[in-house]
C-alpha cells in the first residue's frame, strides 16, 4: 500500500515509517524542515499549518492511507503560545483530513489520553472527552477536525510514550534513563495514573489501523495503568538502576504551567481483543527499550 506519515522526523511518525517501510509499503513522510531520520522512504518538507502545501504534497503522493501523528507535543509550550498550539493540532490536522478526503485515503488521525479530565480514569472508548488546558482542547478539537472531514477515520489516543526518538525532545522513558544513568536524583509523580506506551508498539498499532482501514475510536496504548513512579521501579529493574534515585513528589508541588489529567489512563481492552498488534504489558515494553539502550540503537542517548 502507499503511505503518507505526518510527522516523521517525530518519535511516533519515525517508527511508523520504520515499520511500514520493513513491511514493503510504499512510504511518503511529511515533516518540518530537513529529514532527521534514516530509511529509503521518500521525505517532503512541509509545514503543516499550511493548507495549499498540505494538498500540494498528499496529493504527489497519491496514499491509500494517511497516518498523522504530526503535532505540537509540548505541553507547558502549548499552554504558553495558544496560537502555536491551534495551528499544529487543529489547523494542520484539518489540512491533513482535507487531503485525505480530497485523495480518497484512510486517515489514521493520533491524539492522547489528555482529552479526558483525569478525574475517573482510566478510560475506555466510549468514555467522554473534557479536555483541560491548552494541549488538550487543540488534540481534541483536531480529533473534530479529522471526524469531520473523513468520517471514517480512525481516532487512535495513546499516552506517555517512550523510546529513542531519531533527535528532538526526550520523552519521559529516555529522560528518565539520561538522569539515571547519570545517578541524578528524579523527582516522580506518586499521583499521576497513565498508561506508558512504547513507541515501537504504538506504531505497529497504526501501521494495522492503517492496513485494514480501521474507523472509530481506539486507544493504541500500553497493557498497563500505573503512576509514574512505579513506572520509575520498574524501568531501575530492568535497566540495573538504583531505586534510591527515584523521589516520589506530587504534580502540583512543579507549578507546571499546564493543567494536567491525574487520573487518566486508557484502557486497551478494545486494541487486545481486535488487532494482531497487541498492547503489550510494561516488563516487555521496558525489556524491548532496554534491548535498543544495549545496542546503542539510541540517538538520544543520555539527552
Ligand atoms: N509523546 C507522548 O507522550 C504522547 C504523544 N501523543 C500523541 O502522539 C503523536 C505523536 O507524538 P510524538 O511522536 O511523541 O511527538 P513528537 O514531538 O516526537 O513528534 C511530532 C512531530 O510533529 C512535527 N510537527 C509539529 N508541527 C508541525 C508542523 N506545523 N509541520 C510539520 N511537522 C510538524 C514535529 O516537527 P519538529 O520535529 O520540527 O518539531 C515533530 O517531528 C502526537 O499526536 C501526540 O499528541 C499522545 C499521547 C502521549
Ligand atoms: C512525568 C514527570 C515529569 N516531570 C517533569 C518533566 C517535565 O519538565 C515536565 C512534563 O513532563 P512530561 O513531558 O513527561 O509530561 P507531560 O507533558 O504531561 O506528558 C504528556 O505529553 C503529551 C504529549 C501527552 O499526550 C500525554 O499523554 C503525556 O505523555 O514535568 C517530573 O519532574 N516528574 C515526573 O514524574
Amino acid at each position: 500500500m502507499r503511505f503518507v506519515v505526518t510527522g516523521s522526523n517525530g518519535l511516533v511518525g519515525s517508527r511508523v515509517c520504520a515499520l511500514l517501510e520493513k513491511a514493503g509499503h510504499e512510504v511518503v513522510g511529511l515533516g518540518r524542515g530537513a529529514r532527521r531520520t534514516g530509511g529509503a522512504h521518500r521525505y517532503i518538507p512541509v509545514d503543516l499549518t499550511l493548507e495549499a502545501d498540505v494538498l500540494t504534497a498528499i496529493e504527489s503522493a497519491a496514499p491509500e492511507a494517511i497516518i498523522h501523528p504530526a503535532s505540537m507535543t509540548e505541553v507547558d509550550a502549548c499552554e504558553r503560545a495558544p496560537e502555536l498550539a491551534y495551528a499544529a493540532n487543529v489547523t494542520a490536522a484539518m489540512a491533513v483530513a482535507k487531503g485525505a478526503r480530497k485523495v480518497g485515503a484512510h486517515l489514521v488521525h493520533v491524539s492522547t489520553d489528555y482529552v479526558f479530565d483525569g478525574d475517573q480514569g482510566p478510560y475506555d472508548e466510549e468514555a467522554r472527552a473534557n479536555p483541560r488546558g491548552v494541549y488538550a482542547l487543540t488534540k481534541h478539537m483536531g480529533e473534530q477536525a479529522a471526524k469531520s472531514f473523513v468520517p471514517g477515520c480512525a481516532i487512535a489516543r495513546t499516552a506517555v510514550v517512550y523510546g529513542w526518538p531519531p533527535a528532538g525532545r526526550p520523552n519521559f522513558g529516555a529522560w528518565l534513563v539520561g538522569a539515571l544513568e547519570k545517578q541524578q536524583t528524579v523527582k516522580l509523580f506518586e499521583d499521576q495514573f497513565v498508561s506508558p506506551s512504547l513507541a515501537d508498539s504504538v506504531a505497529a498499532m497504526l501501521v494495522e489501523l492503517g492496513e485494514r482501514k480501521l474507523g472509530g475510536l481506539w486507544n493504541t496504548c500500553g497493557g498497563e495503568v500505573m503512576n509514574r513512579v512505579s513506572f520509575g521501579r520498574a524501568l531501575c529493574e530492568v535497566f540495573g538502576f538504583d531505586q534510591n534515585l527515584l523521589v516520589p513528589s506530587r504534580m502540583a508541588d512543579l507549578k507546571l504551567p499546564s493543567p494536567r489529567p491525574l487520573h487518566s489512563g486508557l484502557k486497551a481492552d478494545k486494541a487486545r481483543a481486535q488487532l494482531v498488534a497487541k498492547p503489550l504489558a510494561l516488563t516487555e515494553s521496558l525489556q524491548r527499550f532496554h534491548a535498543a539502550w544495549k545496542a546503542g540503537t539510541t540517538p538520544v542517548r543520555g539527552a
